[in-house]
């Protein structure tokens, strides 16, 4: 049973969602995609307009990292201080997913893995949205 042993020992935990998103360089790679979507999107870029990206875009890496399971430490502030004021709509919330999501689906990333990191993010929208 020696091949049963070492399967224990090196897989006896399911796969992280983290691990299964391919890890730092794809996270790294699908939020640069959603970030250059983001910046094309006239129903919401104007919210951007001055933000620091390289920021926001390091910041949105250690949260997705953080939130899947990965080896990081979200640096950022709270979603409700980060959004508020701003007048983020259920419209607006929903268009930035679509972006994601065109992100995602750029980068091969299956259903199963987007639905798992919709279903950790969709959960913040209460702190995000102001309507
Ligand atoms: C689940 C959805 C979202 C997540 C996970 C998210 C995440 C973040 C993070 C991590 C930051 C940086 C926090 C910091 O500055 O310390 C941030 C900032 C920001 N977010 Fe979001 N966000 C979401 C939805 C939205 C939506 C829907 C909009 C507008 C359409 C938006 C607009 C902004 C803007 C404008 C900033 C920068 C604010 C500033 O420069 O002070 N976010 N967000």
């Amino acid at each position: 049973f020696t091949s049963c042993d070492k399967e224990e020992e090196t897989k006896d935990t399911d796969p992280t969602l983290y691990e299964r998103l391919g890890e730092q360089a794809a996270i790294e790679a699908v939020v640069d995609q959603f970030i250059t979507n983001v910046a094309a999107d006239t129903r919401i870029n104007s919210f951007f307009a001055t933000t620091d990206i390289p920021r926001l875009k390091r910041l949105l890496v250690e949260q997705i990292c953080q939130a899947t399971g990965g080896p990081c430490e979200y640096t950022g502030r709270d979603m409700k201080s980060s959004h508020a004021g701003l007048g983020i709509t259920t419209d607006d919330f929903n268009a930035l997913v679509e972006d994601l999501v065109a992100a995602l689906d750029e980068f091969n990333v299956p259903a199963a893995e987007q639905t798992e990191l919709l279903g950790i993010l969709g959960p913040l929208a209460p702190d995000i949205i102001e309507e």
